[in-house]
């Protein structure tokens, strides 16, 4: 795990901004955010190459460490090597997450979370600034 935050109590609304560079030789990364590391409302995870995808951002939830039905989105806005910025915000229906591009994905709020506690960043990824607005 590159980063995890907790005690976060982002409120609807508000926007996290997860800010770095996609390493050259990337097979995916991710971004949790959710209550804890068991109860996630949004497990964001492009993939280049892994698990048998490419150039695939798998959402999906998790809720007592057991994961729901993912999403997948093939328009893919990521390179290896690049610099990228991930925007998460959300009400009691969805999450929209702003990716480069105007690009927006939006996923339930299946956990029906009033604030977001936790994030963390994982893989591929090499963090620049998170920031909160
Ligand atoms: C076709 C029948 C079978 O279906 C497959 O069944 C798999 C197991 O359930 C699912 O895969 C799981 O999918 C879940 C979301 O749903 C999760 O992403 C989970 O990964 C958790 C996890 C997170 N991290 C940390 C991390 C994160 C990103 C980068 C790195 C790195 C690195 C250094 N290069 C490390 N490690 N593991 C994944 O394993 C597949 O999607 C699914 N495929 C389909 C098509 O359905």
């Amino acid at each position: 795990c590159r980063l995890v935050a907790t005690h976060l109590n982002v409120q609807a609304g508000e926007c996290i901004k997860v800010k770095g560079k996609i390493l050259p030789e990337a097979k995916g990364f991710a971004v949790n955010v959710g209550k804890d590391r068991s109860n996630l409302v949004l497990h964001f995870n492009p993939r280049f190459d892994s698990h048998g995808d490419v150039n695939v951002i798998v959402c999906n939830s998790m809720e007592d460490g057991m994961w729901g039905t993912e999403e997948r989105e093939t328009d893919f806005p990521f390179q290896q090597g690049d610099k990228t910025e991930i925007c998460i915000s959300f009400d009691t229906a969805d999450l929209m997450v702003k990716l480069a591009g105007d690009k927006e994905i939006a996923f339930p709020n299946r956990l029906g979370l009033q604030n977001i506690e936790y994030l963390s960043v994982e893989g591929d990824f090499a963090i620049r600034a998170i920031k909160f607005s």
